[in-house]
């Protein structure tokens, strides 16, 4: 079930992914609206982190193309910000938690202005958020997978985008760092900004996301969490192997609440 949306600042347009020629992302079609948590769930492999890397441009789709705020990717991308996998970054960069976050003011900086008093209060506001000021100078290497976590959330949020991809922002975190994740990225689509986050656990899905889009290869839906979390759709989604499935769906249809309303 596909739900359209009104307005959308995001459109897919039958994508269509392939890796060494064998597609992994098979026309794709979703339009997505302004100001909504939205979460991509699916089962390892479903093709999560590949479609947002089509949309960010960093794999080139073999047919289809993606449209943002009605405009092609290069005239808005520094209005978008793209979180990948922790593990897909190095690390051991020689760089300070304050540099790191600092780089994600650079886009709005222009070619030839060094970042100056205004970016690094921006960093340290940053930073704030997310609990990280006491870390300022330390190397990002010296950091817990946590702590890198949220290092990273502070670099995007310091980007001040309108459309965030995240690629598993909850990925080896704990439960207070994930709650504390979740509320401030709550918090910017009240601002009206759209965030979109690759995510693996569908029961705490079921509670963070408003809009959800399922994936399998295929679409096999995207709308709002109350209209297409269904037995049947989580079942085609993850193959029909979780036995809880009818529970998540019946604890949707039970609280039929929206996060961002409480
Ligand atoms: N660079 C690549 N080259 C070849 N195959 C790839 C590449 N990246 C991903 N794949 C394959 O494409 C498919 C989709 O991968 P993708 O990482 O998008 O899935 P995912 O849903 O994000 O998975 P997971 O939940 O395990 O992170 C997988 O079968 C994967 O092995």
């Amino acid at each position: 079930m596909i739900v359209q949306a009104e307005s959308p600042i995001l459109e897919v347009h039958d994508l269509i992914v392939s890796y060494e020629q064998s597609p992994v992302l098979w026309n794709v079609d979703l339009t997505l609206p302004q100001g909504q948590l939205i979460g991509i769930l699916g089962p390892n492999g479903a093709g999560k982190s590949t479609l947002i890397k089509a949309i960010m441009g960093l794999v080139n789709p073999t047919g289809g193309f993606v449209k943002i705020f009605d405009k092609s990717l290069e005239e808005v991308r520094s209005r978008i910000s793209y979180v990948p996998q922790r593990e897909s970054v190095d690390w051991n960069f020689p760089a300070s938690v304050l540099d790191v976050v600092m780089m994600g003011t650079y886009g709005k900086l222009g070619l030839f202005r060094r970042p100056g008093k205004k970016e690094k209060e921006i960093a340290l506001a940053s930073l704030d958020k997310v609990g990280m000021s006491a870390f300022i100078n330390r190397q990002i290497s010296e950091l817990s997978g946590g702590q890198q976590q949220r290092v990273f959330l502070a670099r995007a949020l310091a980007q001040d985008a309108d459309l965030y991809l995240m690629d598993e922002p909850f990925a080896g975190v704990d439960m207070a760092t994930e709650t504390a994740i979740f509320e401030l990225l709550k918090q910017m689509t009240q601002e009206g900004k759209t965030v979109i986050v690759v995510h693996h656990d569908i029961y705490s899905a079921m509670n963070y996301f408003n809009w959800i889009i399922m994936l399998n290869l295929h679409l096999v839906a995207s709308g709002p969490k109350e209209i297409v979390v269904t037995e049947e759709l989580l079942r085609k989604t993850y193959g029909g192997k979780l036995n809880l499935l009818s529970k998540v769906s019946e604890l949707v249809r039970k609280q039929s609440f929206n996060p961002l309303k409480s």
